[in-house]
């Protein structure tokens, strides 16, 4: 399932902006990735969908439900044709009705895509970052030693932690392009069209390393995020004041994930930081932080480190 899983993050690729022109070949070679796509799609629905099905009778766990059972027990509103199409009529009452089994499958797919990859991702551009700027990873560990129980109580009140990850998100958002339709035909007539054919393609990457609202911003400073620096207030969401950056997407359609992904950053690198000294592979090496868009935006060469166990308080 892993590599089914790794295998459809692979194949979407680079996001492309939508463009209705383009050469033959082009077409071709969008057609070719929309339908490995599909392929990938059906094989994760034949996998997943027996699991749906097999899952145990709903139990009171503390008032904590699995995310499957909320979604085969979700009731959405259903139009005309919805309430003919639906299999079971059970599953219709007062206009609303049951996921269908294609819908909950997509959203389990993309709880278990969008909350593994782009954590992981961030991650290693984080080590990648202490790697190279042993000066940040030991201030870093400074702050970690000095709370014992930094990573039980999940990074809270550790300011230089949040910063780091914040400026590793700044510089590498996981996912570097975010695709809107454009609904208001407002919008759209500034460029001449309707909304129907108005695709935005924004670059989230080129927001947070923007030279007009950043101060060097190809470069590794979590110092500019505390108190008094120059991104003081700015959070992985964007404020009301502007955006300066955008990691987790921005409006209605923002990340629902994003708590839970700055809790799981911050518990997994503060213990990787407390239990480890990270260094170069050799003594003298450098660590390539040359970037690769993906669906993800991953290292272009994979992090590779000397970690060496270390003693509380070394
Ligand atoms: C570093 C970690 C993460 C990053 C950078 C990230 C980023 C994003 C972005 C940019 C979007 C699209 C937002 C938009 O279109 O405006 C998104 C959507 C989403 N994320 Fe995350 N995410 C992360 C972690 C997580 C986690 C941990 C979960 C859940 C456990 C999660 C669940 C989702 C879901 C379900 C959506 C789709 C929301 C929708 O379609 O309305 N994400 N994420």
């Amino acid at each position: 399932m892993c590599r089914v899983i790794k295998d459809l993050q692979l194949s979407i690729g680079v996001v492309r902006p939508f463009s209705p022109s383009g050469s033959v070949l082009d077409k071709l070679v969008e057609w070719r990735r929309l339908r490995r796509l599909f392929a990938i799609n059906a094989r994760l629905t034949e996998m997943f969908l027996p699991f749906i099905k097999a899952r145990p009778s709903p139990c009171d766990n503390g008032g904590r439900r699995p995310y499957v059972d909320s979604l085969v027990d979700l009731r959405i509103p259903s139009n005309e044709d919805e309430h003919t199409a639906t299999a079971n009529s059970d599953d219709v009452d007062c206009g609303r009705r049951a996921l269908r089994d294609d819908e909950i499958v997509n959203l389990i797919k993309e709880f278990l895509g969008a909350g593994t990859g782009t954590v992981a991702v961030c991650l290693e551009w984080a080590l990648a970052h202490l790697v190279d700027r042993p000066e940040v990873q030991r201030r870093l560990r400074r702050e970690v030693d000095a709370e014992a129980a930094a990573v039980s109580r999940a990074g809270a009140g550790m300011p230089y932690l949040h910063a780091v990850v914040l400026e590793t998100l700044r510089m590498h958002p996981p996912l570097p392009v975010l695709p809107r339709h454009v609904q208001s035909d407002a919008a759209a007539g500034v460029l001449g069209l309707s909304a129907s054919d108005l695709y935005v393609n924004f670059a989230v990457a080129d927001i947070g390393r923007d030279g007009r609202t950043w101060t060097n911003p190809d470069e590794f400073q979590p110092e500019r995020l505390l108190a008094g620096g120059e991104a003081d207030g700015v959070g992985p969401l964007p404020g009301p004041k502007g955006i300066r950056m955008m990691p987790f997407g921005a409006g209605h359609r923002f990340c629902p994930g994003v708590g839970m992904a700055m809790v799981n950053i911050k518990c997994f690198l503060a213990a990787l930081v407390r239990e480890f000294d990270w260094a170069p592979p050799s003594a003298g090496g450098g660590v390539d932080l040359t970037e690769l868009d993906g669906f993800f935006k991953v290292m272009k060469t994979p992090l590779s480190a000397r970690a060496t166990p270390r003693n509380q308080g070394d």
